[in-house]
């Protein structure tokens, strides 16, 4: 057995219909986007508006291409809602995903986020959390934990841009503040760097806690434009900020040697959401994973 052989490929649809911004790529099909992915060389697959919900249908779909559900977003307002309304919530998404095979559930606290709205400058007007806030957050996650060991899962936290767990300190605050059994960290290398964090540092301090990971790439000088002109976390993502592994400045060699180093096992999707009619999605899904496959360090024996 290899230490690469425990680290599985996906893509995320968002190249091909973008979740929050659903009139980039409305044109591409669910079939398209799924088979596309397949050829490309992934094995998973996150979950797009255009997915069915059934989880019968869906599991046709995507055994016929030979494709697995890694996971799926889940929006919590724990800071924001009362508890129940996020618990019913989650409950059926866990449900969903369970159905579907999945084993982590990818949660963000959208409490006072700014990610979805088109114009609020995302550096300057990101959400802080107060104290109690930072209470709700931590307790309401850790119940969230415990829901999803009711049907062996994990929730893994997403780190985001126009957030209130953006940036390393903020991270630094939910881990040390959640216990490591209940509350698992998502590691977006996009965020990571959009928002001036060193993601090895982050991937080394807490990589016993990292159970999912997303690759997407920066494109730095939009990423400075972005910050320079105030612009918002969607109309960075409408300039091209993001980008697949090996088209931008991120050096994903380091970062898959920490990663391999680690011992992880679990899902890698590659998930680089910009304009489908200036970057095609089958293209770019392409080029990711050949790139990733020319940078993955040499297959060592366990
Ligand atoms: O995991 C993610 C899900 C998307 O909806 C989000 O906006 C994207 O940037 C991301 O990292
Ligand atoms: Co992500």
């Amino acid at each position: 057995m290899t230490a690469e052989t425990k680290i599985k490929f996906g893509c995320a649809p968002i190249a091909w219909t973008n979740d929050d911004m659903p009139e980039l790529g409305r044109e591409n099909t669910f079939e398209q986007c799924i088979s596309e992915m397949a050829l490309a060389g992934y094995t998973g697959t996150e979950i797009g508006n255009k997915y069915p919900r059934d989880p019968e249908t869906l599991k046709k779909y995507l055994e016929l291409r030979n494709l697995q559900v890694a996971s799926a977003w889940f929006s919590s307002f724990l800071t924001t809602k009362p508890f129940e309304e996020t618990k019913q919530a989650f409950i059926e998404h866990r449900d969903f995903l369970h159905a579907m095979g999945a084993k982590v559930i990818v949660v963000s606290e959208q409490g006072h986020s700014v990610q979805g709205q088109m114009d609020t400058p995302v550096f300057k007007e990101k959400p802080v959390f107060t104290d109690s806030e930072w209470d709700k957050l931590t307790q309401g996650l850790e119940t969230l934990g415990e829901l999803a060991h009711e049907k062996g899962m994990e929730i893994v936290y997403h780190p985001h841009m126009g957030t209130g767990v953006q940036t390393t300190a903020e991270i630094d605050r939910l881990m040390e503040n959640t216990s490591p059994d209940k509350v698992s960290l998502l590691f977006d290398t996009g965020h990571l760097v959009f928002s001036g964090e060193d993601p090895i540092e982050i991937y080394r301090k807490y990589h016993s806690r990292i159970k999912h990971i997303h690759f997407k790439d920066i494109r730095e000088t939009v990423a400075k434009e972005v910050k320079d002109n105030q612009d918002s976390f969607l109309s960075g993502v409408k300039k091209g900020v993001f980008t697949v592994p090996g088209d931008g400045m991120i050096d994903f060699g380091p970062i898959l040697k920490a990663i391999v180093e680690s011992g992880y096992e679990g899902w890698i999707v590659v998930e680089a959401e910009q304009d489908p009619a200036k970057a095609n999605p089958f293209e770019y899904a392409l080029k990711g994973r050949k790139y990733i496959d020319q940078v993955m360090p040499q297959k060592q024996l366990v």
